[in-house]
């Protein structure tokens, strides 16, 4: 399938996922340009946030207070946060044909509130159900590096929030948190090893992203 010639094509849901300084924000540029040079305009947007309101409970999120904020409360208002967002941004584009890129998703929450937090998986899926209904991403890049690297990188970046002050034990079981829901869905999980030199990375995001989305020249 090629769409540069004006063939109309259904919006596609697409996410990017990773631990801390895995180099999301870089990717997503890229991703974008590459699919831009496709002929496919993505939205961009991205989660905890993606709308006024969604943006606010980000500042919550990524906020310290001067009380503990409770596992329960912080899964609640990721998808608080999450329904503002599907309701406002997501929903609509995808039934207008759009494609949306987002940088983070539900795995997100998979990986940090239930392997990062420990929080009952059955909850989250439920709390998924409710608040998604049967929408799940098309197609999901994770970028998969060892947290010490990313933290490092990250570190690089300004000052930490809420979660880059977790301790690295905590990014240890996000990461594997991620590397298990891949495991479960390799259909939809692009896994890209982000330790490598960035235009590599590209490189195997351009050459897998391609194929996987049927937009490739090669047989
Ligand atoms: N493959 C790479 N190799 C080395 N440095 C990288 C690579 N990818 C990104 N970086 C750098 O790491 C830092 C974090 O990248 P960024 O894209 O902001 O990550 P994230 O959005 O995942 O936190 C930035 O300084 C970026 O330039
Ligand atoms: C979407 C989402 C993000 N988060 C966290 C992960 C990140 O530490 C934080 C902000 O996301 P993000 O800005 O993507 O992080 P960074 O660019 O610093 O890697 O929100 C969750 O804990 N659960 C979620 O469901």
């Amino acid at each position: 399938m090629t769409v540069s010639n004006n063939t109309p094509v259904s919006g596609r849901f697409l996410t990017l996922e990773g631990g801390e300084g895995v180099g999301k924000s870089t990717n997503i540029q890229f991703i974008t340009q590459l699919l831009k040079k496709q002929g496919i305009d993505c939205l961009v947007t991205r989660e905890p946030g993606g709308t006024e309101l969604a943006e606010k409970i980000r500042e919550l999120l990524l906020s310290d207070h001067s009380e503990p904020v409770g596992e329960l409360t912080e899964l609640l208002l990721v998808f608080a946060a999450r329904a503002q967002h599907l309701q406002q941004k997501i929903k609509p584009a995808l039934a207008a044909g759009k494609w949306v890129l987002c940088d983070r998703f539900t795995d997100a929450t998979f990986a940090y509130q239930g392997a990062g937090r420990g929080l009952n998986r059955d909850v989250i899926a439920a709390l998924e159900a409710l608040v998604q209904g049967e929408l799940r991403p098309d197609l999901t890049v994770l970028l998969d590096i060892d947290p010490a690297i990313g933290l490092a990188r990250a570190g690089q970046c300004g000052t930490p929030d809420r979660f880059e002050k977790e301790k690295l034990t905590f990014f240890e079981r996000v990461r594997k948190g991620y590397q298990e829901r891949a495991d479960a869905e390799p259909g939809r999980f692009l896994v890209i090893d982000a330790s490598a030199p960035l235009s590599e990375v590209q490189e195997e995001i351009e050459r897998r992203l391609l194929l996987s989305l049927n937009l490739s020249d090669q047989p």
